[in-house]
């Protein structure tokens, strides 16, 4: 789990290092690994360093000074101001000063540009000789590395805002903000993430990695049976919707629920000719997976209050989400897109799209229940106000149906005694790590089939210890 870090607590964070020893040298070990990763992406040819006025600059600057020990260096002063310190070390290890048409002239024969104009000091958007050089960098492909983030982004958000396209970015502690959010976070490229000594603070947005998803995973052991693996009481579906009924059972079993019970509206022979392991009825259960492709369908709103009458966790998806009861709704996980969170608070889906950290915090404070955001970037958000983003996956998984395949997913794993918090990450982070490992247009139903390959391979992986 890696701890997301605003450009506030960043600073805060350095401060306190200076605070215990004032000449600590942060620059000059940023100024290393800058220059340390672009030898290992780009190891030969002349490098271009565009430097703004800031210690972003200075750290692209002390890096220029590093890098032309080795190999031809240019660097341009964006905005004449620059650090004074950083660009005397640059001239001295003879880096060539170059203009801002002279910097776009360099670009045919440069096989990196470092892009240290501005990092957590960034305010949104670019000056236009800058804009110029994006442009330029963009039509001649050369790979962009960019210091702390990509100029012209905003460090604390996952708004798109003009800046440059990195193809690696390096930063400083840990990830910020437009690092883990997206559309911003396809503008960063790979983070390289450096310790450079400053102690990053606990906050109240993490991202999940891999390696959690394969510690948390529950396994059987030799003690388990289909009880205590976890029964999931499936109500999906509807005349309508049959297709909703066939994926969420779907998610729930190849995730690795113990038994499925479906008791939903569409035909049971559907489900049981593709999963004849599904028990058809009511029984016991350990969770409950409402709301997916009901539709209009009637009865929604003293079904989800019979679900909480069995006092059972709950995933509530979709046409669910309109019938939540009152009452602090614990133990269970809503699982809205933006438009079904948008309803849920009475605001636009523009202003979810927007705000979505915000807006996912407010719904589980609101409701008490643990709320995933789904989307290209996926948010699950705690009462308390903790918020975790899932590993992130390509968007090929954006499509009809993956919301319900989700549902069963993270029903399974409540079912197996997950915490809701815990359910909500792992699920939509197996989700996105098989769509990652099957590049392609799958359909959800193929990828609810490949979720066990995937499952295995974290399980025997090293990163399951
Ligand atoms: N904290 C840490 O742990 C460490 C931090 N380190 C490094 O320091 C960096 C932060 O440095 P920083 O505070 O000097 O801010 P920075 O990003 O250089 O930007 C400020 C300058 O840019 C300008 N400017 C901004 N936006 C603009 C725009 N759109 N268009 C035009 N100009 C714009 C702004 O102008 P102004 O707002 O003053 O008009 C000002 O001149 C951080 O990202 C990391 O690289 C490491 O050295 C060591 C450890
Ligand atoms: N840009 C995207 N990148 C990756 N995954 C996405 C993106 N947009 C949506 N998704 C995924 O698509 C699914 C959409 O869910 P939902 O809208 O509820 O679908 P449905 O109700 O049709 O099953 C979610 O599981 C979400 O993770
Ligand atoms: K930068």
């Amino acid at each position: 789990m890696r701890t997301v870090v605003s450009s506030a607590e960043m600073r805060a964070a350095e401060q306190a290092v200076f605070a215990r020893d004032p000449e600590a040298d942060l620059m000059g070990k940023a100024a290393a690994a800058i220059a340390r990763i672009a030898d290992d992406v780009a190891p030969d040819g002349a490098v271009l360093v565009v430097a703004g006025a800031g210690n972003n600059g200075g750290d692209g600057l002390f890096a220029a000074a590093l890098l032309a020990e080795r190999r031809p260096v240019l660097f341009w002063r964006a905005f004449r101001d620059a650090h004074a310190a950083a660009v005397a070390a640059a001239r001295a290890a003879g880096c060539r000063e170059v203009d801002a048409v002279g910097a776009v002239a360099a670009l045919a024969d440069c096989s990196l540009v470092i892009d240290a104009v501005t990092g957590l000091g960034s305010r949104p958007g670019l000056p236009l000789a800058l804009q110029t050089l994006v442009d330029a960098c963009d039509a001649a492909t050369v790979p962009v590395l960019s210091v702390d983030l990509p100029s012209g982004l905003d460090a604390d958000s996952g708004a798109l805002h003009p800046s440059f396209s990195a193809e690696h970015t390096v930063t400083f502690g840990s990830v910020k903000p437009c690092h883990v959010q997206q559309p911003a976070a396809s503008r960063c490229g790979r983070v390289h993430i450096v310790d450079i000594g400053v102690t990053v603070p606990d906050t109240q947005l993490r991202v999940a990695e891999a390696a959690d998803v394969a510690r948390w995973w529950p396994r059987p052991d030799a003690s388990s049976d289909k009880y205590s693996r976890g029964v999931v009481l499936v109500d999906t579906g509807s005349e309508q919707y049959q297709g909703a009924a066939v994926l969420s059972c779907s998610g729930a079993l190849h995730a690795g629920a113990g038994m499925v019970r479906y008791t939903g509206r569409a035909a049971s022979g559907l489900i049981l000719s593709r999963f004849p392991s599904v028990v058809v009825g009511e029984g016991r259960a350990q969770a409950i997976v409402l709301g997916s492709g009901w539709g209009d369908s009637d009865g929604g709103e003293g079904r989800v209050a019979l679900a909480r009458m069995h006092s059972l966790p709950a995933v509530v998806d979709a046409d669910a989400l309109h019938w939540l009861p009152g009452g602090r709704l614990d133990g269970w996980l809503l699982t809205p897109h933006a438009g079904e969170l948008a309803r849920l608070l009475g605001c636009t889906r523009a202003h979810v799209e927007a705000h979505p950290l915000s807006c996912v915090r407010e719904a589980a404070r609101h409701t008490g229940a643990t709320v995933l955001l789904k989307g290209a970037t996926q948010y699950v958000a705690e009462p308390s106000g903790r918020v975790t983003i899932a590993v992130a996956g390509p968007p090929w998984t954006a499509q009809a149906g993956s919301g319900d395949v989700l549902a069963g997913i993270c029903g399974a794993l409540l079912a197996a005694g997950l915490p809701a918090w815990r359910a909500g990450v792992l699920g939509a982070s197996i989700q996105a790590m098989t769509a990652a490992a099957n590049p392609g247009p799958y359909t959800p139903d193929e990828l609810a089939a490949r979720l066990p390959a995937m499952i295995a391979q974290l399980s025997s992986s090293p990163l399951a210890r």
